[in-house]
């Protein structure tokens, strides 16, 4: 188990700082074995990181990415959907090599396995796994399954999980935001070579100290991470805040 933080001094320097580090990571592996996969997150919290990591040298054409998480039943025309998230920050700046999306409607089961036996073909390189106000790694809300060996699952969300979306504008309201959505699950994640966390804002504070200073917990499910070979975990001063005043 390894981890390396890194705190910046605003979230526009956390995104340029982790997103040089995953595309040292993906050309890594691009040396290695000629090709690259990684999953993404997406949330507030993975703006400056997506935007800068589109600006990377990086032979995109050697990359396959796959998706984290996705609300059921949302259509991909709704502001919350992920995949218009990530289509629009991402996929459509990027000459990327493929592209795998969660897909949260039809049916959903059939979606899982397709996808779960796409990601299961190879390892995944990096992970950018970011981390929810109630410390959750994907939609892993706590208490979290860290025994499933799924790779993905259906999910119910959480209040806090709910309330955040709200409060990020994504939903109007709480009954607006969906019952449920699919995850990747926490072994999954898990499995990934190296993992980047990319954890700017205040409103993470609580979360990035819960994870820091307690115990592994399904009840703070990003304490899981801590357990992995190569996390990196970087944050700005704010999210930083409650560690900087323990110290
Ligand atoms: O809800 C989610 O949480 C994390 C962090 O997102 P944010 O909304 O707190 O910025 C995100 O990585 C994940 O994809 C999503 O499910």
């Amino acid at each position: 188990m390894s981890i390396t933080i890194t705190i910046a001094e605003t979230a526009q320097e956390l995104g340029l700082r982790a997103a040089a580090k995953i595309a040292d990571l993906l050309n890594q592996a691009i040396e290695a074995r000629g090709e690259a996969r990684i999953i993404l997150s997406t949330g507030a919290s993975q703006f400056e990181t997506m935007e800068a990591l589109t600006q990377q040298a990086v032979d995109w054409s050697k990359v396959e990415m796959f998706h984290l998480d996705e609300y059921v039943e949302l259509g991909e025309s709704h502001i919350a959907s992920f995949r218009k998230y990530l289509k629009e920050r991402f996929v459509s700046k990027v000459n990327l090599k493929a592209a795998h999306f969660v897909n949260g409607e039809g049916d959903v089961q059939k979606n899982i396995a397709a996808l779960s036996a796409e990601l299961r073909r190879k390892v995944v390189d990096v992970g950018v796994i970011g981390i929810g106000e109630n410390a959750h790694i994907a939609f892993n809300d706590p208490p979290a399954d860290f025994e499933t060996d799924l790779a993905y699952k259906v999910v119910e969300l959480d209040e806090r999980c709910k309330q955040q979306q709200v409060g990020e504008g994504w939903f109007k309201s709480l009954k607006d935001v969906p019952r449920q959505a699919v995850t990747m699950c926490p072994r999954q994640i898990m499995a990934c070579r190296h993992v980047v966390s990319s954890v700017p804002h205040a409103v993470k504070a609580e979360a990035v100290y819960n994870t820091i200073t307690r115990p592994v917990d399904p009840m703070v499910p990003a304490t899981l991470l801590k357990t992995h070979p190569d996390w990196n975990l970087f944050i700005d001063i704010n999210s930083a805040s409650k560690l900087v005043a323990l110290a």
